[in-house]
Formats: C-alpha cells, sequence, structure tokens
C-alpha cells in the first residue's frame, strides 16, 4: 500500500461552553484534517488543533509544514515501513509536533488497516474501554460548583477542574467543588502554569490543610520552570503532574532525572504523535513514574488515536483526560472511537475505524 497524496481540511465544530484555561478560552475545535490517500483506496486520517498558546502551532504553520517538509518525504513510500516513515516525520524539521502528530496519526491509521485490525490491536492489544475525566472550566466559584455538580449527574467520576488564575479565589474554588461533589468523584486541578513556584507550594499545602483530597495538581508553574516545578514538587504531597514542560522523550527523561514531577501528562500533540508518545510511556514505565494521556481542545479522530494508545500502554498510562470529544455539541465521525460521556470505547474496526467526516471544509492542500 503505497501513499499516494496527502488532503488537507478544516474541521470547526461548535463546543457546549466555552472552554476556559488560565492560558485562552475557546468556542470551538478548529482543527485541521490530514487525509492520506494511497493506491489501493485506503484512507488514513490525521487531526491537529492551533494550540498556539501551548505548542506555538497554527493552522497555517501544520499546513505549511506538512505541505513543504513532511509530504514531499512521504508519497510514493509504502506503508508497511511505518518505523521508517515515523522517523521521516520526526526528522523532516524541528518543532512542529501538531503537524507530525497529524500526519503520523494518519500512518498509524492505514499501518492497522494493512492488518484489518484495530489500531490498539497492532499496538500489542489491551482492554478497548477505557473511562476519561472532563474539564470544569475556570469561572466564578458558583458556575464552577454548577458545571462539577452537573458533570457528577452525567456520570463523570473524575473532574479537571481549571485554575491558574488568582490565587485566593482558586483555593476557594478547590473548597467548595470539594465540598460539593466529595465522594463522588476525584479531583484534579491544572493550574496551566498560572502559578509562580511559591504561590503553588501556598496554594496546595492551604488545600492540604483543608482536608481537600486532591488526586493531582497539573503543571502549577511556567512550562521552562523546571527548577520550580521540581522545588512544588518536593514541598507538597499532592502528585505534581508536568503538562506544558514535557514535550518528547528527551524533557521526559531529563524531567524524571530531575524528580521534578510524580506524573507525566502525554498528549500526541505536544510528541509529534504516536511513536514519540509510545516512547515515553516505556521511559515513564521503566522508572515506575505514572503518566496520563491527555488531549488538547480535539475533536474524534486525533482523540480516537490517543485512546488506541491509552489501550495498549495501559501499563504506563493510568489516566485519561480524552474529554476534547466530550466537549463538543457533536460528533463529525462516521465509525471510529465510540465516546459517550466518561466512556470511550474502541469498536473492532481496522484501524481507526474511521468511515468518513461530516462537514469538512476545502482547505488547498
Ligand atoms: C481538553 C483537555 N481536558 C485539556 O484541558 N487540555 C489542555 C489544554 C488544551 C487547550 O487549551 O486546548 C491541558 O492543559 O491539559
Ligand atoms: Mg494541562
Amino acid at each position: 500500500m503505497k501513499i499516494t497524496r496527502i488532503e488537507f481540511a478544516m474541521l470547526r465544530v461548535p463546543l457546549k461552553t466555552p472552554f476556559k484555561t488560565a492560558l485562552r478560552t475557546v468556542t470551538q475545535v478548529e482543527d485541521v484534517i490530514v487525509m492520506l490517500h494511497t493506491d489501493s483506496g485506503n484512507i488514513g486520517y490525521g487531526e491537529a488543533p492551533a494550540t498556539a498558546v501551548i505548542t506555538g502551532d497554527t493552522i497555517g504553520s501544520i499546513v505549511e509544514a506538512i505541505r513543504n517538509y513532511i509530504a514531499p518525504r512521504l508519497i510514493g513510500q509504502d506503508i508497511s515501513d511505518l518505523n521508517r516513515l515515523t522517523r521521516l516525520v520526526q526528522t523532516a524539521m524541528e518543532k512542529n509536533t501538531s503537524a507530525k502528530a497529524a500526519v503520523e496519526i494518519a500512518l498509524y491509521d492505514l499501518f492497522a488497516q494493512q492488518f484489518d485490525a484495530p489500531l490498539y490491536r497492532v499496538l500489542g492489544g489491551g482492554d478497548p474501554v477505557i473511562t476519561t475525566d472532563i474539564t470544569i472550566s475556570v469561572d466564578t466559584i458558583d458556575k464552577m460548583v454548577a458545571d462539577s455538580l452537573s458533570a457528577v449527574e452525567r456520570g463523570f467520576d473524575s473532574l479537571k477542574i481549571k485554575v491558574g488564575k488568582e490565587i485566593g479565589v482558586d483555593i476557594e474554588r478547590a473548597k467548595a467543588i470539594y465540598a460539593a461533589v466529595e465522594d463522588r468523584a476525584l479531583l484534579r486541578l491544572d493550574a496551566n502554569q498560572g502559578w509562580t513556584a511559591k504561590q503553588a507550594v501556598h496554594a496546595i499545602r492551604a488545600m492540604e490543610d483543608a482536608g481537600i483530597q486532591l488526586e493531582l495538581v497539573e503543571q502549577p508553574v511556567k512550562a521552562a520552570d523546571l527548577e520550580g516545578l521540581r522545588y512544588v514538587t518536593e514541598r507538597v504531597t499532592t502528585p505534581i503532574m508536568a503538562d506544558e514542560s514535557v514535550f518528547g522523550p528527551a524533557q521526559v527523561i531529563e524531567l524524571i532525572r530531575m524528580r521534578a514531577a510524580d506524573i507525566v501528562n502525554i498528549k500526541l500533540m505536544k510528541t509529534g504523535g504516536i511513536s514519540n508518545a509510545i516512547h515515553i510511556a516505556d521511559i515513564a514505565a521503566l522508572h515506575g513514574v505514572e503518566c496520563m494521556i491527555g488531549c488538547m481542545l480535539e475533536s474524534s479522530i486525533s482523540v480516537a488515536a490517543a485512546a488506541h494508545v491509552a489501550v495498549a500502554k495501559a501499563d504506563a498510562i493510568t489516566k485519561v483526560d480524552l474529554d476534547g470529544p466530550s466537549l463538543q455539541q457533536f460528533n463529525p465521525v462516521e465509525g471510529g472511537v465510540n465516546f459517550n460521556e466518561s466512556e470511550i470505547s474502541i469498536p473492532d474496526a481496522p484501524g481507526l475505524g474511521i468511515r468518513g467526516i461530516r462537514g469538512l471544509e476545502p482547505l488547498a492542500g
């Protein structure tokens, strides 16, 4: 099966409610879709969001990186050579991890289609049902409590609470939500870099002293502040998770060497796709470090790929934050992975199982 051409499209799906973090507010998923066409007629699907505040990638940069640097290396190549092809993707240029992820997802989709097997089986197999948390956007305390209670009513037993805005209010946010949902849901806080190291220690200790049990606190300090991350990790009991601080395997090795965090958040858009996500999961497992698999504001193509990775790498990936599809007003994908609130289940279909995507807008390729 040889790659003949690459097609681009835009996917726009409105969110149920605005998604608000310390870094940005978003009202719709707005992602580049990549379709790898082959001489057999099979199509491999990939997706990348332009999360400029985290990855630096924009819609324009994603398309240009694929069109001018990655695609020329892949046209005419045989999909059976997956490892060589992923190396071609990863070495095509520096950074541009979202573009690389979109292409790698499509390559792995085709590779698994060749074996007529779901991707997670080709990656080693596993239990094809996983459970995700859901994000509670940062907002007024009353709104966050109401959103948390509504999520619990919908069956979510793990809530990812966005904070990182105003330190004093953040402590009150956590207290109020904990009191409202106490025994019915685990709480994960994500500050999205909004605190300094000293503020983070103050806030987390205040929550610990108030008897609030948090499963973890994600990315309390600036992405580049690994020393600050270690400062926090060393001074609190609550597990600390690195997100924006670690993209690829080399950064994860350094994080583990420094003991700067307890948990690593793997996202395909940071790793540059599936090959490095697997490397990170294997490195973490070897060191006894737990991982979460997360997503940006992505739809059900790239989040499906992340779900396949989570299933196949369940020894290292013990936490799942794949709520992108649950945040959308509708699922544009025909076939693919089933996203039913907190339950994500993978059907027995080849590759990612995608039969088509509704509502794609043309994008010159
Ligand atoms: C969507 C997911 N639950 C999440 O919060 N992801 C990111 C932020 C993604 C974005 O801004 O698009 C995170 O920080 O973990
Ligand atoms: Mg995060």
